[in-house]
């Protein structure tokens, strides 16, 4: 008997009262879209569960991939058998023998309810066939090594027993649609991640200043954004060439508000692409007090150009926690690569720390900054990030 069947559970999703259907098909269109690789792993309902049908595939690669869903709380091989005592023994023979373990627990939970034997008659029934057919097993009710778990449901019954934690949160495109302001850093992949883990659907944005930036620092932000991509589906990513408006920036403005110019001019030209695209929020990976220009004031400041909300999920997180996550998501490494960001080669000597808006609005008066911005959006190109779009080897670059 081979476990032919991934049994999915959707945790917090049961919380979510009416909206409980359609975050149900989200996740179920999301996981059939993710293993599309896989021509016949079929994803199916009933009612409270989701199954991936391998139907000859391997699990490992499709487990893998069931892992990295958001919406999916838990999952686990199951085998499964019609609602028959005998059938259901047996499978759960198999399933303890399959099991790296020495010590057992039987769950039984029956939901079909015109099934003759309860859930505790059942945890006696094959708890003692699992018994008399092995050798040198023993029941631990506390702290088993493995819970077989019987589910006697109406159209069948699933029997696992390793349970695998998935990634949780809601699934991605459920919470519309945000942009991400994504440099090359560490900080902004995982302000993406975690909008991603909340069911947000994202595009990304990235401004570019070339010949200062080089196309590996471009390229490095493509691939970030394909590892975001393993999470959710496919990604827009908007390049904007921006060499110009920031170099008229540190010509025409004093250097200390430059900085706080510049991103004004980021969420200005990022709130642009928003209406187009339809996007109704920004989503950053500032932090507070991380860096100069990430002060209460200085987001204060920023923040005066644009009414679309902007999210900022590392809001309050420590710099040591918001690393942990980018080696999670294997972005870390990609992060860390020395390439040039448009924000590091233009670094005012003395930037504010708490710049004003009126003092901002002042200067900005003094310049027609317009037909920059107009034509660094005309100039904007954009990719379509897909999970087979090429990675670079980085080796080769270096
Ligand atoms: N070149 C860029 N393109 C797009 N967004 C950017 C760019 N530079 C900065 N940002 C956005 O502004 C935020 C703050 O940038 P800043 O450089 O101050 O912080 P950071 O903590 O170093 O962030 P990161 O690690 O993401 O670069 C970034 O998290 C990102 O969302």
């Amino acid at each position: 008997m081979q476990y032919d069947h991934i049994l999915i559970r959707y945790g917090e999703m049961a919380l979510k009262g009416k909206n409980i259907r359609s975050f149900i098909q989200a996740l179920q269109e999301n996981l059939q879209v993710k293993l599309k690789d896989f021509p016949n792993a079929k994803v199916k309902r009933t009612q409270g569960r989701m199954f991936v049908l391998l139907n000859g595939h391997e699990p490992e690669p499709i487990i893998e991939i069931c892992k990295k869903v958001f919406g999916i709380h838990s999952l686990s091989l199951a085998l499964k058998v019609e609602n028959d005592v005998e059938q259901i023994k047996e499978a759960a023979l198999e399933a303890l023998k399959k099991a790296d373990a020495r010590t057992f627990k039987v769950a039984a939970k029956r939901v079909d309810k015109n099934f003759p034997h309860g859930s505790l008659e059942m945890n006696q029934i094959v708890g003692s066939h699992l018994l008399v057919n092995t050798e040198g097993y023993t029941v631990d009710v506390h702290e088993p090594d493995v819970e077989i778990k019987v589910e006697i449901r109406e159209e069948a019954t699933y029997i696992t027993s390793e349970n695998i934690s998935g990634a949780g949160g809601l699934p991605v495109g459920t919470a519309g649609k945000s942009l991400l302001l994504l440099s090359g850093g560490i900080d902004s992949p995982v302000a993406g991640y975690l909008a991603m883990k909340r069911g947000v659907q994202l595009e990304a944005i990235h401004f570019h200043s070339p010949p200062y930036t080089s196309e590996r620092a471009r390229q490095k932000v493509l691939d970030l954004t394909k590892k975001l991509v393993g999470y959710g589906k496919s990604i827009k990513v908007h390049i904007v060439p921006f060499t110009k408006l920031q170099q008229e920036i540190f010509r025409e403005m004093p250097d200390s508000y430059a900085m706080t110019i510049m991103r004004r001019m980021m969420f200005r030209i990022a709130e642009a692409v928003c209406e187009q695209e339809n996007i109704l929020s920004l989503t950053t990976g500032e932090n507070l007090g991380q860096v100069a220009s990430q002060t209460m004031e200085s987001m204060h400041a920023i923040n005066e150009v644009t009414n679309y909300p902007v999210i900022r999920p590392l809001i309050a997180m420590d710099k040591a926690e918001v690393v942990d996550i980018s080696k999670e998501i294997d972005t870390y490494e990609i992060s860390i690569l020395p390439y040039e960001d448009c924000c590091t080669i233009f670094v005012p000597k003395s930037p504010k720390t708490r710049p004003r808006r009126d003092k901002i609005n002042a200067l900005e008066a003094r310049h027609d900054f317009g037909p920059s911005i107009e034509e660094a959006i005309a100039g904007i190109e954009t990719i379509h990030i897909t999970a087979k779009s090429e990675d670079t080897e980085f080796e080769d670059l270096l």
